[in-house]
């Protein structure tokens, strides 16, 4: 499942995020691909009314089927709407794992993407791909004040995310009925009782958040091979298109 129905106020303009293009590619498509080169067999898109209307035709164009089903007011509602979908898919409700992706996070290697696929198909609950923080980190205090704290003990987390399906569509569910909210998806698995694996991310997963880091994307992008990225050629050759 690809997530692509926020506001993206804090990059403003009037193109959505989705919408936004790397070296002539946008976002969206780049991250359903991303998905398709790492395993996942099927996508579901998660858009408001302007992504759907300025992606639409390049979305019926990609090497795996894509359902969209529009969004809600925050991300957690967005997945839990993806997810309901799934449910209510004759086909995709068979899927055993199922993997929750930010459509701007577009550069995530194959390899993370395979990663978290494989660790939920060996039994984890709840996957993330997380990185060690490169700043040093203090934590506010109340009173004004901040305190040092040990950035070994951090991580940043990235998506995609994976569960097995029954077990993410009922912490959805529970987060939908006690009005619990979190930034991201394993968070919502925990609360719900379940162990949060992590497995190595990547600096490519970068999120596109603001308009400086879209130009940081773009000079990733032209280095990609440097991160053993996937190649669209690559994918198709996978898929035998
Ligand atoms: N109601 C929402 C909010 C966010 N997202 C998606 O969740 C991902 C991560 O969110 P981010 O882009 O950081 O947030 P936005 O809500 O788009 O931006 P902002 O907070 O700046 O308005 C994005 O792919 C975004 O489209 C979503 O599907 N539905
Ligand atoms: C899901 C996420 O990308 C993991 O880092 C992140 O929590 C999304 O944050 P946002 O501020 O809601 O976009």
């Amino acid at each position: 499942m690809v997530v692509g129905a926020g506001l993206g106020l804090r990059y403003g303009g009037k193109t959505p995020k989705p919408a936004l293009k790397v070296t002539g590619r946008t976002l969206m498509v780049m991250s359903i691909e991303a998905m398709a080169a790492g395993g996942c067999t099927d996508a579901v898109v998660v858009v408001n009314d302007q992504v759907a209307k300025q992606l639409g035709p390049e979305l019926a164009a990609l090497p795996i089927p894509v359902k969209q089903v529009p969004g809600g007011a925050s991300r957690q509602e967005s997945v839990y709407n993806g997810l309901k979908a799934v449910r209510d898919d004759e086909r995709l409700s068979h899927a055993e794992v199922v993997l929750v992706h930010d459509a701007v996070r577009p550069m995530v290697p194959a390899k993370v993407v395979s990663a978290v696929i494989e660790a939920v198909q060996g039994g984890a609950e709840a996957v993330a791909p997380a990185i060690p923080v490169a700043d040093s980190m203090r934590i506010l205090d109340p009173g004004g004040g901040s305190a040092v704290i040990d950035r070994s003990l951090l991580r940043a987390i990235q998506t995609p995310q994976g569960f097995p399906l029954q077990l993410i569509l009922e912490a959805h569910e529970k987060m939908a009925a006690s009005g619990d909210q979190f930034t991201d998806d394993v968070s919502c698995a925990e609360r719900a009782g379940h162990h949060v694996t992590l497995v190595e991310g990547s600096r490519m997963s970068m999120k596109v958040t603001e308009p400086s880091d879209l130009t940081v994307a773009q000079a990733l992008w032209e280095v990609r091979d440097t991160f053993g990225h996937h190649s669209a050629r690559r994918i198709r050759r996978h898929l035998g298109a």
